[in-house]
């Protein structure tokens, strides 16, 4: 697939959702899923016991450590609970994310990235090809380390928006501390093997992404069906606003939103460098009619410079080598353009 090049501003102002929806015309055909899609189940005790993981208690406790390896290993997502990060902080969080996709679109493209596709204010039109094209505007932005932060496409309105992205991306580091050592201790391995592949300068990206209500939702989905890039991502979504959902054993889950919890899920990188052991897990976003959908992804993978592979520990004689070694320049080429195409990356890294 050739490189793909950003849009002109003005071109993207007219592929903009948010535009789209405003006008209401009809829905351009580019957005339909002609065939519709499967529906999910609704299965809220799930998310309040078996996959609801209280942080506090990860260090202590045997039982919440081997319910995280469940989850891991069964669905590669869970909730976590007690991580340290106030409630009302991840309300004004989503709060201040939804001031700045209402502002005016002129402010709004002064975020958008006229020459890195990946950064900045937009949408994944670019990408799409002969692809059916998901339902939603981002703001897509690096968020550590700080020496990698284009600040030119971090927004300056709302004016307390850079300053709770900077806290939230900090309080995320804590967190992810704690979730990879116990990741370790619950596969038996040194404690700090994952925080070591991740490096000191692991990198941490941000979607910001609005979901406008959708006239058509039984055909449009807001996100199509994919796995993440990250070795761990962390979604923090709208309250009673649903919209994410989980396959797994080909049944879909609906995810419900809880409250001051963050939705944690596996990515392709933790996958392979589990050896397959916890999964990264196939997810995706419908829409709904009645109202707009806001959520804020936070994305962690190794630094620029490591070699990702399966933890040597996890490769034996009874646990061959599943997925190839390779850097993380080449995996992130690939997983755009898979992504896109609606194929996965780790299909293509297999052994
Ligand atoms: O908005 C969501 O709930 C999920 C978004 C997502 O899966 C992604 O951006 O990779
Ligand atoms: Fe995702």
């Amino acid at each position: 697939m050739a490189e793909p090049t950003p849009l002109a501003r003005q071109d993207l102002a007219s592929k903009l959702v948010q535009e789209i929806a405003r006008k209401g015309n009809d829905i351009p055909e580019e957005y339909l899923h002609k065939n519709g899609f499967p529906e999910a189940i609704d299965a809220p005790d799930l998310w309040r016991h078996d996959l609801l993981i209280d942080l506090s208690l990860l260090s202590s406790s045997k039982l919440e450590l081997e319910k995280l390896q469940s989850a891991l290993s069964e669905w590669g997502c869970f909730q976590v609970i007690n991580h340290g990060i106030e409630s009302s902080f991840l309300e004004d969080l989503i709060e201040i994310s939804k001031q700045f996709f209402a502002l005016p679109l002129e402010e709004k493209l002064k975020c958008s990235a006229a020459d890195d596709i990946f950064q900045g204010y937009g949408n994944d039109m670019v990408y799409a090809g002969a692809q059916t094209v998901n339902w939603n505007d981002r703001l897509f932005l690096t968020l550590y380390p700080d020496e990698k932060r284009k600040l030119q496409f971090w927004p300056t309105k709302p004016e307390k928006f850079g300053g709770m992205i900077d806290e939230y991306s900090t309080k995320l580091a804590t967190i992810i501390e704690t979730i990879y050592k116990a990741m370790a201790r619950s596969l038996n391995l040194e404690e700090d093997c994952f925080l070591k592949h991740q490096g000191k300068r692991g990198l941490m990206t941000g979607r910001f992404s609005l979901y406008p209500r959708c006239p058509c939702p039984e055909r449009v989905l807001g996100v199509k069906p994919h796995s993440d890039g990250a070795t761990i991502t962390f979604l923090l979504a709208e309250k009673e606003v649903d919209g994410l959902e989980v396959l797994k054993d080909d049944r879909w889950y609906k995810v419900p939103v809880i409250p001051g919890a963050l939705f944690v899920n596996f990515g392709d990188l933790g996958e392979v460098m589990t050896n397959g052991k916890f999964k990264s897990v196939m997810h995706r976003v419908v829409t709904n009619d009645t109202k707009d959908r806001i959520s804020v992804a936070a994305f962690c993978t190794p630094e620029d410079e490591k070699e990702i592979g399966p933890v040597s520990d996890l490769v034996s004689i009874h646990q061959p080598q599943l997925y190839k070694r390779f850097n993380i320049h080449e995996f992130r080429q690939m997983f755009f353009e898979n992504y896109a195409q609606g194929h996965r990356t780790l299909d293509a890294l297999k052994l």
